[in-house]
């Protein structure tokens, strides 16, 4: 029987969890840099290489590939034959690891758990708990994958409980064109299939742990049903034009993930969950030896001729925001900020808007200034601030319209798309809205010059910051003329199946 310590499978977690914050796994690299060299929109192929020059930065710099540093998932078999020494429960060993990580002096991760989902939901401060999943397997060792899977990706699960005679395929595919772009793509599609609502879904979790290997199989040509499966939903959702960022482009997906399991007679569940460019996961077996060992990846992985261009763009003063001035600007414009940008996401948003419905000031002057949805990680050493990347902005659009009209806020930057009726509620007020590449963040955050909270502290990273930034380069997605680069891309990249390129 292999005997396990305690303390070899909290130090493994941490180790993987810290590991995976800053080295994006190699196939995704490769994959990614083959599908920047492919792609033709020009927009998609600059939101590609910031992704790349950021993962090689967190590389060298060993800080997080994104400010959404993830929630902990991890999945263990346990050989039945091993034995691990505690006398606390799995799910406490586990956490322990996930604290380890989140806490580590060098290259704190971001705390982005709260307890009491429907309620208080206050930070814990550590990240715990891990979305922990056990299977008893024969054997004595225990293998363990892990995984940081981040919020916006995470929101974008769906699930179907569709008919034996239906297409999964058609289901995916018309379900991907609804998702818009707050899961961060260029990324991967985890397809869970049988068994029951919630099988299928952890199937699909799963699915998104196994090595990229689509673009081999389109090469030599698909040799079971589920091979074609997997390329016929990839050909078909590459086709819909969505691309990076959702700015319209040939590569919207690099991997379709498929796991399946036997089923009832007349069901066909179907779990869709996808994966976001922080593709951010681990796999090591403890056999009673010691703790697992990480390799890093070769630092010439990354493409040698890549580099993100200075931007050449508009420079704007932030301090000396006007509506005269904002009205000029046009969809698809890029845009160097400085000056001071304010923070804000959707606690304080909420705090925010409950606040001006029972006509309390509020705790900042937001009258003719910008906001940036982001939740930061903290800083350590010089840095002014850890990696720093946009949120998904639609989360924000039902605050829109009594933020816009109540407060006098000109401009917002985030990620991803805003909803038709967001759209209207920007255009109406003379405002805009502008993007910042979501997977970027430590190359965003190398834009902030200084960082501090202004507001609501006890919300953590979701607390009001004022950054000051200096040529922080955006892109122009809602004009005041209400004219968005979310739905003009994608309709101007989408195409029929049969003009693909080849791999
Ligand atoms: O929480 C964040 O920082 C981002 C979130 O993962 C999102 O994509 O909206």
């Amino acid at each position: 029987m292999a005997t396990i310590r305690e303390e070899d499978l909290v130090a493994s977690i941490a180790d993987a969890l810290q590991f995976i914050s800053y080295y994006h796994p190699a196939d995704y690299i490769q994959n990614l840099a083959e599908a920047w060299r492919r792609e033709e929109s020009p927009a998609a192929r600059d939101a590609m290489a910031q992704i790349l020059v950021n993962s090689r930065m967190a590389a060298f710099g060993r800080r997080p590939i994104c400010q959404d540093t993830g929630t902990a998932q991890v999945f263990m078999k346990v050989g039945l034959g091993a034995r691990i020494v505690s006398n606390r429960s799995l799910q406490e060993i586990v956490d322990e690891g996930v604290r380890r990580a989140w806490r580590e002096e060098r290259n704190p991760l971001r705390a982005s758990v709260v307890s009491e989902p429907l309620f208080g939901r206050r930070n814990t401060g550590d990240n715990a708990p891990a979305m922990l999943h056990v299977e008893m397997v024969a054997g004595e060792t225990v293998e363990v994958h892990v995984a940081a899977k981040g919020g916006g990706s995470e929101n974008k699960a769906k699930f179907a409980a569709l008919n034996p005679s239906d297409s999964v395929a058609d289901w995916v595919v018309r379900t991907v064109e609804t998702l818009g772009a707050g899961w961060c793509p260029p990324g991967m599609l985890g397809i869970g299939v049988g068994g029951s609502p919630e099988k299928a879904m952890t199937l699909a979790k799963l699915s998104l742990l196994d090595p990229i290997d689509l673009p081999q199989i389109r090469a030599r040509g698909p040799s079971s049903q589920e091979e074609e499966l997997r390329l016929e939903i990839f050909e078909r959702v590459n086709a819909l034009g969505i691309g990076a960022q959702g700015l319209g482009g040939l590569t919207t997906v690099l991997d379709v993930k498929l796991k399946t399991f036997p089923v009832h007679a007349a069901s066909l569940p179907v779990g869709l969950i996808p994966q976001c460019a922080a593709d951010r996961h681990a796999h090591f077996t403890l056999d009673g030896s010691g703790p697992a060992v990480f390799t890093p990846p070769s630092l010439d992985l990354w493409p040698q001729d890549i580099s993100v261009a200075t931007a050449a763009g508009r420079r704007v003063d932030l301090d000396h925001l006007t509506r005269e001035e904002v009205a000029t600007w046009r969809a698809g414009e890029t845009l160097l900020l400085s000056g001071r940008l304010l923070t804000g996401r959707d606690a304080a948003h909420l705090r925010l808007t409950r606040m001006l419905a029972a006509g309390e000031p509020l705790p900042v002057d937001l009258r003719d200034r910008a906001i940036y949805y982001v939740g930061p990680v903290d800083a350590v050493g010089d840095e002014a601030v850890g990696p720093a990347g946009p949120t998904t902005a639609t989360r924000m659009d039902k605050f829109l319209e009594p933020i816009l009209s109540q407060t006098g806020l000109l401009v917002m930057v985030g990620k991803a798309e805003r909803g038709p009726a967001a759209v209207e509620t920007i255009a109406r007020h003379g405002a805009a809205y502008l993007i910042a590449v979501g997977g970027a963040a430590y190359l965003v955050s190398k834009a902030i010059k200084s960082a501090r909270v202004l507001a609501f502290a006890d919300l953590g990273m979701e607390a009001i910051h004022e950054f000051i930034v200096e040529d922080m380069p955006v892109t122009v997605a809602v004009d005041a003329a209400g004219t968005s680069v979310h739905r003009d891309g994608p309709a101007r990249w989408r195409r029929p199946v049969r003009e693909m390129a080849p791999a």
